[in-house]
């Protein structure tokens, strides 16, 4: 496979900063292939990375064997000397190449060709030192047999303070290197020496906290276009919406040559956020827990949470395009949920004996489309649950929200569904999407959670959640029970494709709520 190179030039948001500050210490842009070439590089790191990628939490290709790699773009951040103490720090961006997944559609992968092995582009940030101190061993990856990193020990950077450090460096003061640009808001104050650690809870990323003060997420699997991440929040923060940690400064690779010749594909990859962290807050899924393990009460909770959903909604609404769903596209949405569903059959066979009962959701919903029905769709958060929200709370209690100034809810990773092509998860959509993905998670909560009755605590907190929803926005969700369950089904089928790849034992979880939506009809 013929290896990209990287085109100059590509755009940034126009919100963007890129100041003329010169980077901290001495950097040269591809320095470790210089010796032999990127394809030596690659060659001498690609039996390491067989091993080593499929083994992370964000490897998106889990299940399928890994057949080769491909280079997109190799920049060294700190040089990868041969001696002394101090570490080197390489990005990479690599395709792996896989075999395509059973029922997969194509989607927008990194420069992904049709026909070609389904190949996914990953961020890496490589350490590279001499030998590796005790304290790093969790972070090793291994010790290149050949090319220019021979003799050399490779391993995660961000579980390096000291490259961590440096990545925070870059953002705040930005500028170019190579393929790569740091961009930042003009507002943004970010102060130097907060100290760098990795989060170690389940993502879908990597995230690095800095000093308790500020969050970077490095997204893992990336691919061309501004990623909605960083374009949704930002838009949001500059609405004026404090329902967002607004992004303070971002990083980004120019697209591969080969992009700018295939088309509209010449975006930039986004490849990194930094937003402030809230470190008095706590996640919905944790309250959830919380609330069902003492046996108090998640209706307030929910209820501002409804409000905080719709407020987020209604901003999204004003400042970012919408359209109006009409027979055509309310028969393509149907029409492309029945499509997940059937490769998502063809992935789980558990999904078999209740497909048809499933495809009458969607069906329901065409109809409506045929009988004249119609829909307005905007920008949506993608990916609403309960790990998706945070809470911050002045008294620790379950309190109200914003309004009686005990708490407030803020929605978090606007990345949508990771498995789902850019280019889909940016369109405008129903917001009932995100409503559907949030009482997918209330149900998720009470299964896990152990409630003596899932449905009914799950049919209370549902219930207090719209509510608060009609409240702030003057649409109840359970006013279009077509509409709700044809979304709640298409993310539960979405959810037993998930379970089944990366937590098989939570694979219960959905299928139960397979079982009830097959039976349901409203
Ligand atoms: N601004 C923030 N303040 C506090 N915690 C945060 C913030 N952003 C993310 N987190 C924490 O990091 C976790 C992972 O972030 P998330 O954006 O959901 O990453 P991923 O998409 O990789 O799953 C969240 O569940 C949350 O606990
Ligand atoms: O990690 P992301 O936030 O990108 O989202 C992915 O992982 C989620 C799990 O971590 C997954 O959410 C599912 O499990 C949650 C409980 O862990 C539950 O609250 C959600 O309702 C359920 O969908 C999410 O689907 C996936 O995209």
């Amino acid at each position: 496979m013929p290896e990209a190179s990287f085109s100059r030039g590509a755009q940034h948001p126009p919100t963007a900063v890129p100041r003329a500050d010169p980077p901290p210490s001495p950097t040269r842009v591809t320095r470790a292939t210089a010796a032999t070439g990127p394809t030596g590089l690659l060659a001498s790191l690609a039996p390491l990375l067989t091993e080593w990628l499929p083994r992370q939490r964000w490897f998106a290709g889990k299940g399928r064997p890994v057949t080769g790699f491909a280079l997109v773009s190799a920049t060294e951040l700190l040089p990868c000397a041969t001696g002394g103490t101090t570490p080197g720090l390489l990005h990479l961006l690599v395709r792996a190449q896989q075999p395509e997944p059973p029922g997969h559609r194509h989607g927008s992968g990194c420069g992904h060709r049709r026909g070609a092995a389904a190949s996914d582009c990953y961020q890496l940030l490589l350490g590279v030192r001499a030998t590796l101190p005790p304290r790093l061993a969790p972070a090793l990856i291994g010790r290149p047999s050949s090319g220019p990193l021979h003799g050399l020990t490779v391993y995660e950077a961000l579980l390096d303070p000291r490259l961590a450090t440096l990545l925070l460096e870059r953002l705040r003061m930005p500028g170019t290197l190579g393929p790569l640009r740091f961009l930042c808001e003009p507002s943004a104050a970010i102060p130097s020496g907060l100290a760098p650690r990795l989060l170690t809870t389940e993502q879908s990323n990597s995230s690095v906290i800095y000093g308790d003060t500020f969050i970077l997420k490095l997204f893992r699997r990336v691919s061309p276009g501004t990623n909605p991440d960083l374009e949704l929040p930002l838009a949001l923060a500059h609405t004026g919406c404090t329902r967002v940690p607004a992004p303070a400064a971002w990083f980004e690779a120019a697209p591969p040559v080969e992009g700018a010749g295939a088309g509209p594909r010449t975006d930039p990859f986004t490849l990194g956020v930094l937003q402030p962290y809230l470190a008095d807050s706590t996640d919905g899924w944790q309250l959830a827990l919380d609330a069902l393990t003492t046996g108090d009460d998640f209706t307030e909770a929910a209820h501002a949470l409804g409000r905080a959903t719709a407020e987020v909604h209604l901003a999204m609404a004003r400042t970012l395009p919408t359209s109006v769903l009409r027979r055509p596209q309310i028969e393509h949405l149907a029409a492309v949920m029945s499509e997940r569903l059937d490769s998502a059959a063809a992935a789980v066979p558990a999904l078999h004996p209740y497909r048809a009962a499933l495809h009458t959701a969607y069906e329901d919903l065409a109809a409506l489309g045929r009988a004249g029905r119609t829909w307005t769709a905007q920008r949506i958060h993608g990916d609403l649950h309960l790990g998706q929200v945070l809470r911050q709370s002045a008294g620790g209690g379950t309190g109200s929200d914003g309004a009686g100034g005990e708490v407030h809810w803020s929605l978090i990773d606007f990345e949508g569904e990771p498995s789902r092509p850019l280019d889909e998860r940016r369109r405008p959509q129903p917001p009932v999407r995100d409503i559907a993905g949030m009482l997918r998670s209330f149900d998720y909560a009470a299964a896990v959670g152990g409630h003596d009755s899932p449905p009914d605590w799950a049919g209370r907190t549902r219930a207090a959640y719209c509510a608060g929803y009609a409240e702030a926005s003057g649409t109840d969700p359970r006013d279009e029970p077509e509409l709700l369950r044809a979304h709640e089904t298409d993310k539960a089928v979405y959810e037993v494709v998930y379970e089944a790849r990366h937590r098989p034992e939570w694979l219960t979880v959905p299928m139960s709520a397979i079982r009830r939506l097959a039976a349901a009809r409203t």
